[in-house]
């Protein structure tokens, strides 16, 4: 199924527009789990069951599997979700960006190996080295916009000349994906919720393309400023990204269910404001 028809299946269905980030740190874990050769999958698995009926997709970040050699644990884990939890989007949060070759070796991994609905891509080097992601025309493509993080400003945010005028070069991107990279209409970009100003922004040059959003929770993100900046006219076009708030909302054994309450408050929370 295309990404975005299973997203909007999802945003309706579950009534969410929560994103549950799966960012697993063995250091962070349970103490029951430490010491396990198989403790991030259990971890990650017992947190999908317990949210995903709260969730619109789920969001692995590659970096914390492949630090601790548990690539086979997070192809077990997407599996999982698509076996246990049909419908629920994964997003391979790998921010990738090479030249087209390398390129379509990342779109492999992500697409083929670990079976992802999307990927999120890093578009500055250019449409060549986001080519083989749009290759595959029924995967979402997530493109970096407007980071979350302070320094997302540094170059996001210089000025720059373009056909359609000057503008800042998150907001040319915005167009450029919007305009240009969307023919198969798998296209989405990232815009961090620490900046609502610009999520206003991006949402005013891109029509209905929707838009990921971390940062809420952990880095501070403000809900309400959010969902007004960045939903669409029928109240959804946002996957709202939570990882650590969520995963480590408990320390016992009893950390899914824990997970489970703060997920439950956040998607309530964001639907007081759709
Ligand atoms: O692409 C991302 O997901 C991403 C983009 C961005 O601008 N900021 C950002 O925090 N992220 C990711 O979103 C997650 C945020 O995690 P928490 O801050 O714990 O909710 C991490 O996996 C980050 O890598």
């Amino acid at each position: 199924m295309h990404f975005m028809t299973a997203l909007r299946a999802a945003w309706q269905q579950r009534d969410s527009l929560l994103c549950v980030g799966l960012d697993p740190d063995p250091a962070r874990f349970p103490a029951h789990l430490q010491g396990r050769s198989d403790a991030i999958l259990r971890f990650c698995t017992q947190i999908v069951d317990a949210t995903a009926d709260l969730v619109c997709c789920f969001k692995p970040q590659i970096a914390y599997f492949a630090a601790h050699r548990a690539e086979d644990q997070l192809e077990a884990l997407v599996e999982h979700i698509h076996a246990r939890h049909p419908g629920t989007p994964v997003v391979l949060d790998a921010k990738r960006g090479d030249i087209g070759s390398t390129a379509e070796q990342y779109a492999i991994e992500a697409f083929e190996r670990f079976k992802a609905d999307a990927i999120t891509v890093n578009p500055y080097m250019g449409r060549d080295s986001v080519d083989p992601y749009l290759a595959y025309p029924d995967k979402g493509v997530i493109l970096l916009c407007r980071t979350s993080n302070p320094g997302g400003s540094d170059l996001q945010f210089l000025e720059v000349d373009t056909s359609k005028g000057r503008m800042k070069l998150y907001e040319h991107v915005a167009r450029t994906v919007a305009e240009d990279w969307n023919a198969s209409g798998n296209c989405a970009l990232v815009v961090g919720a620490t900046f609502p100003a610009e999520i206003a922004r991006v949402r005013a040059l891109v029509g209905e393309l929707p838009l990921l959003v971390p940062g809420i929770g952990a880095q501070g993100g403000d809900i309400a400023a959010t969902l007004a900046a960045g939903r669409t006219e029928n109240g959804t076009g946002l996957m709202i990204n939570s990882s650590r708030a969520v995963l480590y909302a408990g320390k016992g054994e009893d950390f899914a269910e824990a997970a489970r309450r703060v997920a439950e408050e956040t998607r309530d929370a964001i639907n007081a404001y759709r």
